[in-house]
């Protein structure tokens, strides 16, 4: 029996950071207002400021009211908040975090479970759980349970060896690892609309498909987070998680059943089988790209280069876009072709899943082609989905088509509020359900397909940096990828009024 009302200690750790004002005290408040949180949980903030408890619980107060534009009327959610300020390379402090959260589990009857926040630097993940078990924060009678953030390791050894830390303090049931983009409505939807429909899944493969264009593209710069992304670039920031994470939904067979456990199973084998880049060979199949000056709604704004934090010779790349292949047999031939970047034109992730021609076209006509049916799936900021058909033009003879659409909108529905990612995403952890966060062994996998892309590009200079204008849909090179198989880049502006 699903769990509607979970009770738990959350502790956040970084907990005065820009992720927890931002995502996690707004998603917090948003299961409470829904009566997903009863009365039995108790939240713990832990940063190095030193904040007193009601000043913490102004500072929620202020990231909840900040994010919903509203006064919050009175104390009840706030009062569930409370405070440790420490550094977390410091062993001592963890003994009074751990009376601290005795104390309050005795006070809300949260039976000992307990939710382990990591939303910090990364390098503070491997200190702060072998703390939690050296200092007995995980002996405990409930559930104990690690949400790990990103970035999770830079590379396959990294990886590897935070792997190996946490998991000398929790098990792979145990630990969350976040990939918001799973907590999205509409990527969660790739999976039903895929298996719930019996016109899609029989087309679901090569004989049907030309290829599928994954875009998730953001008219943001790297904004205050130059130190982090510097070393970081959109391949490991953006592919290697979300975007492959998206490739190994559309991809993967159907499970056994909706197990956490079958569905990351198919996900695995996916990205298994993602032929692998040598390194001779990522110029053929990946493109790299990094803004130069531009406009972006009407704004002047500076190239990437110039952004705080940022090398004045950086040679990161702001934008990838790349073909991936799948060795098996449902996907063998069929491109696979992703692309994300910071300050292209559009605000927009879609995937489109083009279809291959029909075999004969009877309409043809001079120098005119039937249009290829398009199963386009929205993502964001808008979330439907829309199949491109072609039909009789109305009024003309019937050997004259013309094309039109098929539109749903999800978020158009009057009185829909879609939920927020971090919302779906701690609820699942506080019910535990890790369907939705990825298992290490699709980290490894990714890794390892992304790992020579990055050597190569790391070792080598790109002399053409900056080869994009903000507000561009990125270098010609990305579209040229195309080009030579015959394909081109379909538009992500949604025509919706
Ligand atoms: N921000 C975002 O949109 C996203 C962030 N993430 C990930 O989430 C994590 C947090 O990111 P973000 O919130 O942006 O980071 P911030 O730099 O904004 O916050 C870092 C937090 O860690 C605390 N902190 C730093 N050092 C210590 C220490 N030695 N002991 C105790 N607390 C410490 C800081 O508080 P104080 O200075 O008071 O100690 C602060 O609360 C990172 O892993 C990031 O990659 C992932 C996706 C998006
Ligand atoms: O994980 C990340 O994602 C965001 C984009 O997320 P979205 O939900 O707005 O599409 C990206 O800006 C950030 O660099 C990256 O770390």
């Amino acid at each position: 029996m699903d769990n509607m009302n979970p009770k738990s200690i959350i502790v956040i750790f970084g907990a005065t950071g820009d992720l927890a004002k931002r995502k996690l005290f707004p998603s917090l408040y948003r299961l409470y207002e829904k009566g997903h949180l009863n009365d039995q949980f108790a939240v713990v903030g832990v940063a190095r400021r030193p904040l007193s408890a009601d000043e913490f619980r102004n500072y929620v107060r202020d990231s909840v009211e900040t994010a919903f534009q509203q006064k919050l009327t009175d104390g009840r959610f706030t009062s569930h908040f409370y405070y440790h300020p420490f550094d977390v390379t410091e062993a001592e402090s963890y003994q009074r975090l751990k009376s601290l959260l005795e104390q309050l589990d005795g006070t809300y009857k949260t039976e000992g479970n307990r939710i382990f926040y990591l939303a910090m630097a990364p390098e503070f993940f491997g200190t702060v759980t072998s703390r939690l078990q050296s200092e007995g924060l995980t002996e405990t009678r409930g559930f104990k349970r690690l949400v790990i953030e990103k970035p999770f390791g830079h590379d396959l050894a990294s990886a590897e060896k935070l792997n190996d830390e946490i998991r000398r303090v929790f098990s792979e049931r145990e630990i969350y690892r976040i990939d918001h983009y799973l907590g999205k409505e509409m990527v969660q939807n790739i999976e039903v609309i895929r298996f719930s429909n019996a016109i899609f899944e029989p087309l679901w493969n090569n004989r049907f498909i030309a290829n599928i264009q994954i875009t998730s593209s953001e008219t943001l710069g790297v904004e205050d987070r130059g130190r982090y992304y510097d070393h970081s670039g959109a391949l490991r920031d953006m592919v290697q998680n979300h975007m492959l994470q998206m490739v190994a939904l559309l991809a993967m067979e159907p499970p056994i059943k909706l197990t956490t456990d079958d569905i990351r199973h198919e996900k695995v084998k996916v990205l298994r089988a993602l032929r692998p880049i040598a390194h001779d060979e990522v110029d053929r199949y990946f493109v790299r790209g990094q803004y130069g000056r531009g406009v972006i709604h009407g704004k002047n704004v500076p190239a990437y280069r110039e952004e705080p934090n940022v090398d004045p010779d950086s040679n990161t790349e702001t934008f990838v876009a790349g073909k991936l292949l799948i060795d098996n047999f449902r996907w063998a031939g069929v491109p696979f072709y992703i692309r994300t970047g910071k300050r292209m034109a559009e605000k927009s992730t879609k995937i489109v899943v083009q279809f291959k021609d029909v075999p004969m076209n009877l309409y043809y006509r001079t120098n005119e082609t039937i249009a290829p049916n398009l199963l386009v799936i929205h993502i964001q900021p808008d979330e439907g989905i829309t199949l491109h058909l072609n039909g009789k033009k109305t009024g003309e003879s019937t050997t004259i088509t013309a094309p039109f659409q098929l539109d749903y909108c999800n978020n158009c529905i009057d009185g829909i509020n879609t939920p927020e990612a971090y919302e779906k995403l701690l609820y699942d952890c506080m019910r535990g359900d890790a369907t939705n966060f990825t298992h290490w062994d699709e980290v490894a996998a990714s890794w390892q397909f992304v790992d020579p892309i990055s050597e190569v590009w790391a070792n080598t200079k790109a002399s053409d940096f900056p080869n994009y204008a903000a507000g561009s849909m990125g270098p010609a090179a990305a579209d040229e990828l195309l080009k030579q198989d015959g394909f081109h880049w379909w538009p992500i502006a949604h025509p919706r009024p």
